[in-house]
């Protein structure tokens, strides 16, 4: 009783980060927005295979076929495209709303996961407005309220971002990685996460993108003692907790 729990909001979406590596993706339509799904899709690592007459291809989306970034079929969809039960999401970007319908029936049938571009009552889950800096990804959704207002909204959000945050996040998941390597028990899992914890608030962005391979095993020296030296201590070899600075003069030492 008198508990504060967070109050129900409904009519969102669920936000998650999908995982399409190496799975196959199948693209219905070759124009401009299909070349912002498929670039999103290859970004992700999936497997793409690209269904649309040659005649109507976007030029980035021809480069693609190209480079044989996707595995192109050059001609109209076919109900058959859905059969490979491998496929795991279906996206098209058509300029025929018969046909997005048909493809939408045929995809609930087989209940295959599926976003009609610009259909939203076809649509199992809607794309945002993604900002991307190396593994940092931010995706803005409206909800369908405005597709322009999330650009605007996912813009402000990336201008007002540090220019290396995304170095310092690459560098804290090479960290991370051999903090598990160098304590991989599942009982050390509450003391590793307050360790890291500790080190991304403690640590400046700076300092976390300057950190190097050598600066990390030097770090992690200090997870068994529990303890989070400077950047400045671990570069000169130093032991964190034998010298504290007393905010006034000096250096004290702490017993
Ligand atoms: C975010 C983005 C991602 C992406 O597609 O990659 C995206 N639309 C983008 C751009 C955009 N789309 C449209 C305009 C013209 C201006 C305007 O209408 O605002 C612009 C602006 C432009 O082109 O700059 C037209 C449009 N879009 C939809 C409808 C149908 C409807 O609303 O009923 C109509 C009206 C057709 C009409 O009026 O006839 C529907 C959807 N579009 C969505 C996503 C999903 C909801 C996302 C959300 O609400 O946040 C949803 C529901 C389904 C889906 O497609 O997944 C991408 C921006 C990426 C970026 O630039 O960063
Ligand atoms: N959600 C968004 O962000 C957004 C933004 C703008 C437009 N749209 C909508 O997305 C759709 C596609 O837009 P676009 O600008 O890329 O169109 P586009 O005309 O440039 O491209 C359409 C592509 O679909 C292909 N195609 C048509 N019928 C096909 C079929 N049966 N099988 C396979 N391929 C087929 C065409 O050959 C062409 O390559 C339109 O409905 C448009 O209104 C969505």
């Amino acid at each position: 009783m008198g508990e504060k729990f967070p109050e129900i909001e409904g009519g969102g979406s669920l936000i998650l980060a999908w995982q399409v590596r190496n799975k196959k993706v199948l693209v219905v339509g070759g124009g401009e927005v299909a070349a912002g799904r498929i670039l999103n899709l290859l970004n992700a690592d999936a497997k793409v295979t690209l269904i649309s007459p040659r005649d109507g291809l976007n030029p980035e989306v021809a480069h693609r076929i190209e480079q044989k970034q996707v595995e192109y079929h050059d001609r109209k969809f076919l109900p058959s495209d859905l059969d490979d039960p491998a496929i795991v999401m279906v996206l098209t970007a058509i300029d025929e709303p018969d046909d997005s319908t048909v493809i939408w029936k045929l995809c609930k049938e087989k209940r295959i996961a599926a976003n009609i571009a610009d259909v939203p009552p076809e649509c199992d889950f809607y794309f945002g407005s993604v900002h991307r800096d190396g593994p940092l990804q931010i995706m803005v959704s409206t909800n369908g309220n405005g597709p322009k207002m999330a650009n605007i909204v996912r813009r402000r959000i990336a201008a007002t971002l540090p220019p290396n945050i995304g170095e310092a996040i690459a560098k804290v998941g090479a960290l991370r990685r051999k903090l598990r390597a160098v304590a991989p028990g599942n009982e050390q899992g509450p003391k590793r996460m307050q360790w890291m914890s500790k080190v991304c608030v403690t640590w400046s962005l700076e300092d976390l993108c300057d950190m190097e391979e050598r600066d990390m095993d030097e770090l992690l020296q200090s997870y068994a003692p529990n303890q989070i030296p400077t950047f400045e201590q671990v570069r000169l070899g130093e032991q964190p907790g034998s010298w504290e600075f007393d905010g006034s003069f000096g250096w004290a030492c702490v017993i």
